[in-house]
C-alpha cells in the first residue's frame, strides 16, 4: 500500500519485572482500515493498546501515529487518537447531547455542525436527548465513540468493543466502525479475543499470542464458515508418482497414503487433468475445508478464543 500508515508499531517490546510481556511487536493501519487484533486472554492485547494511547511506556522500539513517535513526540502524536481503552466516563444524570457538548468545549475546534455530525455517524440521533443513565450499554458506547471521534482523530482505538454486546448492537457497532473508516478515513483498531467478531469487523487481523504476533491477515468478506483456504485430497494408485508429476504445485505430501496439497478449488480440476494424462488412477479427490476459526486454532494451539 502505498499511503503512509496512520499507526506504525516497530518491535514494540514491554518488559515488566523479568517478565518479557509483549515481545517486538510490529504493524501498520492504514487510513481507512478496519483493523483486528486478536487474541486469547492474557495475550497482551490490552498492554499494547495501552502503550499506544500512552497509558503506559514501552521497554524498547516505538510507536509512530501520524508520523510522530510516542517515545519522543507524544502531545503530536496522541492529537491523532481517539480512544476508548477502559469504560467511557459520562456523566449519567446529563442527556448525551449535554455530555458531548461538555467534551467539545475543551476543543474550540469542534462545531455543532460536527456534533450533530457525529452523533448521526453512530445512529443516535432518536436517543440523544435522553439522559445517559436511561441508555443501554449499546447505546453508551455509542455516545463513547461519537466523543473519541469528534476531534476527527486518524486513528481510533477501541479496547475489547464487543464485550458485552448482544448481536445486534455488535452487527450496529460494525456498521458505524465502518462508515467512519470510509466516509472519515479514519484507521480503526479494536481488539477482541473472538474471532467470529474480528471476521466481521475487519480487514485485517494481526493474531497475537504470548506476546508476540504470529500472523497478520486480510479477512475482509470472509466468515468462519467460507474457506481461508483448502486442503485436497487426492487418492490415486500411485501417490509417490503422483506427487513428483505435481512437483511445484504449493506444497505437497503424502498423508495417509492420499496426495494432499493446499490449492484453491479452480486448480483441483487442472492438477485432476495432469494426474490423468500422466497415466495416474485417480480414485477420489476430497476437499477439506479449512476455515480461519481451524486456522487460528491451530496457530494458537489449544488456549480457548472465547
Ligand atoms: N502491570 C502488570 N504487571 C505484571 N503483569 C502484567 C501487568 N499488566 C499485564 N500483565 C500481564 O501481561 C499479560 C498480558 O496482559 P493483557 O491484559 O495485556 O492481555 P489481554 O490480551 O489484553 O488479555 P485480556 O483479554 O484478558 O485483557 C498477562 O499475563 C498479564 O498478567
Amino acid at each position: 500500500m502505498s499511503q503512509a500508515p496512520v499507526v506504525r508499531l516497530q518491535n514494540v517490546t514491554k518488559v515488566i519485572g523479568k517478565r518479557t510481556i509483549i515481545d517486538r511487536v510490529s504493524f501498520e493501519v492504514q487510513p481507512g482500515e478496519v483493523f483486528g487484533f486478536l487474541g486469547p486472554n492474557g495475550s497482551g492485547k490490552t498492554t499494547t493498546i495501552r502503550m499506544i494511547v500512552g497509558l503506559m511506556g514501552l521497554t524498547e522500539g516505538d510507536i509512530q501515529i501520524a508520523g510522530h513517535s510516542v517515545r519522543k513526540e507524544f502531545p503530536k502524536a496522541i492529537i491523532h487518537v481517539g480512544a476508548i481503552v477502559e469504560n467511557p466516563e459520562m456523566y449519567k444524570f446529563l442527556t448525551g447531547y449535554q455530555n458531548l457538548l461538555h467534551y467539545a468545549r475543551m476543543n474550540p475546534s469542534i462545531t455543532k455542525e460536527r456534533i450533530q455530525e457525529v452523533i448521526e455517524l453512530v445512529g443516535l440521533q432518536g436517543r440523544i436527548h435522553d439522559k445517559v443513565k436511561k441508555y443501554s450499554l449499546g447505546m453508551r458506547q455509542r455516545l463513547g465513540v461519537a466523543q473519541a471521534v469528534m476531534h476527527r482523530p486518524k486513528l481510533l482505538v477501541l479496547d475489547e468493543p464487543t464485550n458485552g454486546l448482544d448481536p445486534a448492537g455488535i452487527r450496529e457497532l460494525r456498521d458505524y466502525l465502518r462508515r467512519l473508516a470510509q466516509d472519515e478515513g479514519t484507521a480503526v483498531l479494536v481488539s477482541s479475543h473472538l474471532l467470529s467478531e474480528m471476521e466481521l469487523m475487519c480487514d485485517r487481523v494481526a493474531i497475537l499470542q504470548k506476546g508476540q504476533i504470529i500472523d497478520v491477515r486480510s479477512i475482509r468478506g470472509q466468515t468462519v464458515d467460507k474457506a481461508a483456504s483448502e486442503e485436497v485430497q487426492f487418492d490415486v494408485d500411485h501417490p509417490d508418482a503422483a506427487l513428483g508429476i505435481l512437483e511445484g504445485q504449493g506444497s505437497g505430501k503424502i498423508v495417509d497414503g492420499l496426495l494432499t496439497l493446499s490449492v484453491d478449488r479452480t486448480g483441483i480440476a487442472a492438477l485432476n487433468r495432469r494426474l490423468v494424462e500422466a497415466g495416474i488412477n485417480v480414485y477420489g479427490i476430497r476437499v477439506k475445508t479449512k476455515s480461519l476459526e481451524d486456522q487460528f486454532l491451530e496457530m494458537t494451539g489449544s488456549e480457548t478464543i472465547g
